[in-house]
């Protein structure tokens, strides 16, 4: 592995948080490094593409029962690190046992997506912080398995979804592709938008703090509808809470690595990293080769293969594979897909993108 700081790194690195990983390929691209092999991993790494995890799905009444089971959790991590080997297991759980955990209750219903009962922003006061971590144990106990479960070499990732995406789901009840619903919630009220984001940026940074402390290397932060907002939404929703969620997570966590994932971002990804101080940044495959070369300079980035490549395989898979890793490969770089996998995606295509990111 080469060492080589970044240009323009603040004191990035300097106290290391105590990782069970922190020798691995992962965690020294996550420290700026770049390496001889970029880390590999997958977002959704861990779900219905593969046949033992379906297996093991129907033991659980529910997807969430099947989130805070943890033998069930520790197992689903586990399968995808078995059979290929990623130098990154993430977690098995969900964005949504935040809102679950505060007292709006999440039901997944079978080919629809989650759905909650629509939170009026006047009912913001009655979300309970204090009830969240004892909620959320059941994850903290499958963390702990899992690391306790993993070859030293391979990183832990806890996660969480960001404010903006959760506030989403809170108040539409559902998920919808331009978040008409929450976006004019927020121009309607932006007091009571605010109320209800300070909530989430409180309970997102104690999920990941007690995650850390469950055994998590890194962790991951889900924006997955950064991309609908305007110039000023994203700042207030996206970069601001992001910025103080790795400030409040440093400063219980010193040294702790944080990735974020504004997806959809676009142009405004320099400025996300640059406000929010993150160590690593998630590329969706809608951001150009040219500008993931240029966020080298001040991040890590992690990205950004189009799922429906690794759907297609052949061709189509192997010039996406290549095209990235050869722009990427002389900067700090984690491997990833620039979104979670598809569960039509054939297994063979994955080993096909693997051998190729590890040259094998
Ligand atoms: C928006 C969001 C959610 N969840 C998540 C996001 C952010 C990333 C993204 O944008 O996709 C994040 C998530 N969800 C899941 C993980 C597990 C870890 C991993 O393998 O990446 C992670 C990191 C498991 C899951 N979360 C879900 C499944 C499928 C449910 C099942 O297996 O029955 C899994 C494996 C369900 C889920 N969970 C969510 C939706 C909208 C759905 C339904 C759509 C779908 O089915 O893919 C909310």
């Amino acid at each position: 592995m080469e060492t080589g700081g970044k240009a323009g790194e603040p004191e990035r690195g300097q106290e290391k948080v105590a990782s069970r990983a922190a020798s691995s390929r992962f965690m020294a691209a996550l420290a700026g490094e770049r390496t001889d092999i970029p880390p590999v991993w997958m977002m959704r790494q861990a779900g219905r593409y593969l046949p033992e995890y379906r297996a093991i799905r129907s033991e659980a009444r529910s997807f969430l029962d099947f989130c805070y089971r943890p033998d069930l959790a520790t197992e689903a991590t586990l399968q995808p690190i078995r059979r290929f080997g990623f130098d990154a297991a993430i977690i098995f759980s969900d964005i949504l046992v935040i809102p679950d955990g505060l007292g709006q209750p999440v039901a997944f219903m079978e080919g629809e997506g989650p759905r909650l009962d629509p939170l009026p922003l006047d009912a913001v006061g009655g979300l309970d912080l204090g009830r969240v971590a004892g909620h959320l144990e059941p994850v903290y106990e499958a963390i702990s398995r899992v690391r306790a479960d993993l070859p030293p070499e391979t990183a832990l990732i806890g996660f969480a979804g960001a404010p903006w995406t959760l506030a989403t789901y809170m108040v539409a009840g559902r998920g919808s592709p331009d978040q008409a619903f929450a976006r004019l919630a927020a121009y309607r009220d932006p007091d009571g938008f605010r109320r209800l984001i300070d909530v989430l940026v409180e309970a997102v940074s104690s999920h990941l703090v007690a995650q850390f402390a469950a055994g998590a290397d890194a962790v991951q932060v889900f924006d997955s509808w950064a991309g609908p907002l305007d110039t000023d939404g994203f700042a207030r929703w996206t970069t601001e809470p992001m910025r103080e969620i790795v400030q409040r997570v440093r400063s219980a966590v010193p040294g702790a690595r944080i990735i974020g994932f504004p997806r959809g971002a676009g142009t405004r990804l320099e400025g996300f990293v640059q406000q929010t101080g993150v160590d690593a940044v998630g590329l969706d495959w809608s951001v150009s080769l040219e500008r993931g070369r240029a966020l080298q300079a001040v991040a890590t980035i992690q990205g950004n293969l189009d799922p429906l490549r690794l759907v297609a395989g052949g061709r189509a898979l192997d010039e996406g594979v290549e095209a990235i890793l050869s722009a990427f490969s002389g900067g700090p770089f984690v491997f990833n897909l620039g979104h979670g996998i598809l569960p039509e995606t054939p297994i063979e295509h994955v080993e096909r993108m693997l051998a190729r990111v590890r040259r094998a």
